[in-house]
């Protein structure tokens, strides 16, 4: 893979770097780019790699990995193009980016990947999923997903279904953050201590997705082994029911998708 530059340090960018260098990756054959000096300092010290420029930068990596935000794909591409070698893989982590939009900003031929990958990756529980673009060989998706895998699972898919990975698994941490937030809350008003809450929330949420890992049962098998004839999860559940909570959960994801789709065409 050779040396690998990561274009944006935001919350992915440095999720990723963190995780290249906790799999092992020599930190010299890590340079980093932002458009905020003091953080590529911070950067500098917690990781030891390098920092530079965007030109220099994509003159001096073998794969590049874009991790600014859609909006400002098309002025780091501008500034990257000139610099980017046939034997150079692109690899861009942006929400509704395409290759297609990637791959005409970029000389002609230039080796591309789409993946969308999610926080979890900062602690080794990523998932993202991978499409190849048009020039891509199964070496090029192979590094692609050897990147990833440095933090977390990889699937391929192909690239029609990139906005629903996007809805899912990309934005899908904060759906789960956001049920969590709430049942938190509610433990607080049926009266129990904020940290009492967290705990038993927090527990609940690793023990069941652990259930569903490991048991390999439908989640609604696990579900109707909770819920008691006549009990307190079903009354539970028949407000959730009332309220639209999973029909309000469908249509979130579509609107996820929606946008996704949007941001492809530069939409701000
Ligand atoms: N945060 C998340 O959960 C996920 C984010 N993504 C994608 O990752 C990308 C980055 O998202 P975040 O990290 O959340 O945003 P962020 O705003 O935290 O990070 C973006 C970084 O890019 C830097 N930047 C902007 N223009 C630049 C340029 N021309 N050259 C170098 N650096 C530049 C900014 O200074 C900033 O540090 C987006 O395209 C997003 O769709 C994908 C999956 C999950
Ligand atoms: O909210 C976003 O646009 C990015 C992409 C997936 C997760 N965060």
């Amino acid at each position: 893979m050779g040396t690998v530059a990561i274009f944006g340090a935001g919350v992915m960018g440095e999720t990723l770097l963190s995780g290249l260098v906790r799999a092992g990756r020599s930190a010299d054959d890590l340079i980093v780019t932002d458009r905020r000096p003091e953080h590529l300092a911070e950067l500098r010290e917690r990781y030891g790699v390098r920092t530079m420029g965007n030109a220099e930068a994509a003159a001096a990596a073998d794969t590049l990995v874009l991790v600014v935000k859609p909006q400002d794909m098309g002025a780091l591409l501008e500034e990257i193009s000139d610099h980017v070698a046939e034997h150079n893989l692109v690899v861009s982590l942006a929400a509704g980016i395409t290759t297609e939009f990637l791959e005409s900003r970029l000389p002609g031929g230039s080796s591309v990947v789409r993946v969308m990958p999610n926080t979890p990756a900062l602690v080794d529980q990523g998932m993202a999923a991978v499409s190849p673009g048009k020039h891509c060989d199964a070496s090029h998706l192979a590094e692609a997903a050897e990147l990833m895998r440095s933090c977390g699972k990889v699937v391929e898919v192909a690239e029609k279904h990139q906005d629903a990975v996007t809805a899912i698994s990309g934005s899908g941490p904060a759906y789960i953050f956001y049920v969590v937030e709430a049942m938190i809350e509610a433990g607080v008003l049926l009266g129990l201590p904020r940290a009492t809450s967290t705990e038993l929330v927090v527990q609940t949420l690793y023990g069941a997705a652990t259930m569903i890992k490991e048991t390999k049962q439908h989640p609604t098998v696990l579900r109707e082994q909770v819920t008691s004839p006549g009990g307190t999860t079903a009354a539970a559940l028949r407000q959730l029911d009332d309220h639209k909570v999973r029909a309000a959960f469908i249509t979130a994801m579509e609107a996820a998708a929606e946008r996704s789709h949007q941001l492809a065409s530069g939409n701000d």
